[in-house]
């Protein structure tokens, strides 16, 4: 069995960050060590939540709590994802150096979070900054959605070309394989859902039905999808399968989800389709 250490949010009541990256990681039967990086009883979108961002001295104290007991060698990955407060981020990369140490074929996984101004996802002051100056040169893997990719490339992305021009610039910045979990309006067909995937060997593109949702969309879909994809890589499936097998299972969780017309992610009814997903959407090569 492989082993992630999935730092990232806790929410108590719903969907988001660990609770949305724990189980289906689970389900896929690769176990989750979840390291909180805040406790809330919410996500933020819901813009008002208690709870406490987790002191950064917890992230080297749990970390060296798993080596003591001689396990860190065990793990296989490390999953950063909402970071509560910019200081947190060196504690991250000082983990991800100790478990690359203990195990020098561990990988880093960092779904770049960040504030999402019309989404109203509230992320810490200097988190951004951290992401693009630090922590993107040394993961392995980042998974950033539309807002992210202007981000961490640091161009204008106003169409699906620039959005792969975006990309490539990311790719010459440290990582080896870069998953646009959304394209959301730089996508070619506004009514889809499209993602890109790129690696050393190309980019493929995957298009899945767009579903309208009354007022609200879900959170945590991407925490979902980035957990998804990492647990897929870590069952031997090449990039491609796993690309395939993640928008396949997000997209039916998203169904059930609107069909349920409940706001958090239904997740635990939909927990069969993370294994076997019905939808069938096939990635395209387009570079
Ligand atoms: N198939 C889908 N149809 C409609 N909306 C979707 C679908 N899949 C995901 N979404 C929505 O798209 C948005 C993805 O958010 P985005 O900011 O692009 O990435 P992230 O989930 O990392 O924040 C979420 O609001 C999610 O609810
Ligand atoms: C506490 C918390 N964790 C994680 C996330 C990330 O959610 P998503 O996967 O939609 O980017 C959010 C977004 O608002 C959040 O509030
Ligand atoms: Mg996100």
């Amino acid at each position: 069995m492989k082993n992630v250490l999935s730092i990232q949010s806790h929410v108590v009541y719903g969907y988001a960050g660990n609770k949305a990256a724990v189980l289906p990681m689970q389900l896929l039967g690769v176990d989750a060590w979840a390291l909180n990086t805040v406790q809330f009883s919410n996500h933020t979108q819901y813009q008002r939540w208690k709870g406490m961002v987790i002191p950064k001295e917890q992230i080297a104290e749990i970390t060296q709590g798993i080596a003591d007991i001689g396990a860190l060698s065990e793990c296989d990955a490390v999953l950063s994802g909402y970071i509560g407060a910019a200081e947190q981020g060196q504690e991250i990369l000082n983990t991800v150096n100790a478990v690359k140490k203990a195990n020098p074929n561990a990988i880093y996984f960092c779904d770049p979070v960040m504030g999402h101004p019309d989404k109203g996802c509230v992320v810490a002051p200097g988190v951004a900054e951290f992401l693009v100056s630090d922590a993107m040169s040394q993961a392995d893997i980042i998974a950033p959605n539309l807002v992210e990719l202007r981000e961490l490339s640091g161009l204008t992305v106003e169409n699906f070309s620039q959005a792969l021009a975006a990309i490539e610039a990311i790719l010459a910045k440290g990582p080896k394989t870069v998953l646009v979990k959304h394209l959301s309006k730089v996508g070619q067909d506004p009514n889809k859902f499209e993602m890109v995937l790129a690696t050393q060997q190309g980019m493929w593109h995957i298009s899945r039905p767009l579903h309208e949702f009354v007022g609200r969309d879900p959170v945590g879909v991407g925490d979902m999808t980035s957990a998804i994809f990492l647990a897929n890589l870590l069952n031997g499936k090449s990039e491609i399968e796993a690309f395939e097998h993640t928008a396949n299972a997000v997209n039916d969780v998203m169904t059930v989800t609107k069909e349920s017309q409940k706001y958090e992610l239904q997740i635990i009814p939909a927990r069969n389709y993370i294994v076997n997903p019905i939808s069938q959407y096939k990635a395209v090569k387009i570079a």
